[in-house]
C-alpha cells in the first residue's frame, strides 16, 4: 500500500453499497465529508463494474481514502481514484471458492495485479440472515473462542493484515468482539454491524480498531453517521 498499514490509523469506516440509494437530499460528497477515515465501497449483492465505477468517481473529488471491497473478482475495476483494495477471505465460508478459489480466479484472469495496492481482511460472518452468510455458506454457529480461535489462525498463520468481524445487519455480541481483540496483535481488528447511533458504536468501538458502518448511510443520512464518528474517537 502507499503508506504502509493506513488502517493503524483509523477509527471508522463508512461502507457504501453501490447498489442501494441513499437518502433523499444527501450526496456522496456529504458523506465523504461526516469525518470517516476511509471509504470502502462493496456490498454482496447487485453488484457490477460500472455501479462501482459510478460511486468511485462520485467520491473521488473528496478529500478521503477509498477503497475498494470486491465481492467477486469480476466487479474489480482499475481506478487510481482508489487508494487500494481490501480482499476478503472467508475464514468461515461453507464453500472454500470463499476461502482460495475466487482469489485463485482473480490471479489468474487479472494481468498485472496491483499487489502494492492490495491487502487481505480476514472476514468472520457471523449474521446468519446476512446476504453474505447466505451467499458464502458461512457458519455463523460460533462461539466466542472459536471466532478468538479464527482471529489468531488468520493473523499468525495466513498472515492476514485485517480481521474482520462481520455481523452485517444486526449489532454483534460484545464478548465475541472483545475475545476477538484479545487474538490478534499486528492485525487490525474490524468490527461492521447494526451500528445505528452513539452507543452502539462506542460499544464496539470499545474493543474493536476500526468500525465500519454500512446501511445507516443509506437508511439515515449524515447526522447520524457522524454520531458513529464521534463515538469512534471518544472509545
Ligand atoms: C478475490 C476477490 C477479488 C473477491 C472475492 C472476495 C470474497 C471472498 C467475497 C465474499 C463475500 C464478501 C465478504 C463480500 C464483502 C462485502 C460485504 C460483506 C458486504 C455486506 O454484505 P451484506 O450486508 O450481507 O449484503 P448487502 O448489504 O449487499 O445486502
Ligand atoms: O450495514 P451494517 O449493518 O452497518 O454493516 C456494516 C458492514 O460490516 C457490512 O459489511
Ligand atoms: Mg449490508
Amino acid at each position: 500500500m502507499t503508506a504502509e498499514t493506513p488502517w493503524d490509523e483509523w477509527d471508522h469506516i463508512l461502507k457504501i453499497d453501490p447498489d442501494k440509494e441513499l437518502p433523499d437530499g444527501v450526496t456522496y460528497g456529504d458523506l465523504c465529508a461526516t469525518g470517516t477515515d476511509a471509504i470502502e465501497v462493496g456490498g454482496t449483492m447487485g453488484i457490477t463494474e460500472e455501479k462501482m465505477e459510478a460511486v468511485v468517481e462520485a467520491c473521488a473529488e473528496h478529500d478521503v481514502p477509498l477503497y475498494q471491497e470486491p465481492s467477486s473478482p469480476d466487479v474489480v475495476i482499475d481506478n487510481r481514484a482508489l487508494e487500494g483494495y481490501l480482499i476478503p477471505t472467508v475464514f468461515n465460508a461453507g464453500s472454500p471458492f470463499w476461502i482460495t478459489g475466487a482469489h485463485k480466479e482473480w490471479v489468474r484472469i487479472d494481468n498485472g495485479l496491483d499487489w502494492d495496492r492490495t491487502a487481505t481482511e480476514a472476514y468472520i460472518v457471523m449474521n446468519p440472515d446476512a446476504d453474505v452468510a447466505t451467499y458464502t455458506e458461512a457458519d455463523c454457529d460460533l462461539d466466542a473462542d472459536d471466532v478468538a480461535a479464527y482471529a489468531e489462525v488468520a493473523e499468525r498463520m495466513f498472515g492476514q493484515e485485517i480481521v474482520y468481524v462481520e455481523y452485517s445487519g444486526m449489532l454483534g455480541d460484545e464478548d465475541i468482539v472483545e475475545a476477538a481483540s484479545g487474538a490478534v496483535d499486528d492485525a487490525t481488528l474490524f468490527y461492521g454491524g447494526g451500528i445505528h447511533d452513539y452507543d452502539s458504536a462506542y460499544s464496539m468501538a470499545q474493543y474493536a480498531d476500526v468500525i465500519v458502518v454500512g446501511d445507516l448511510a443509506h437508511d439515515e443520512g449524515v447526522d447520524a453517521v457522524r454520531e458513529t464518528v464521534e463515538a469512534a474517537t471518544d472509545a
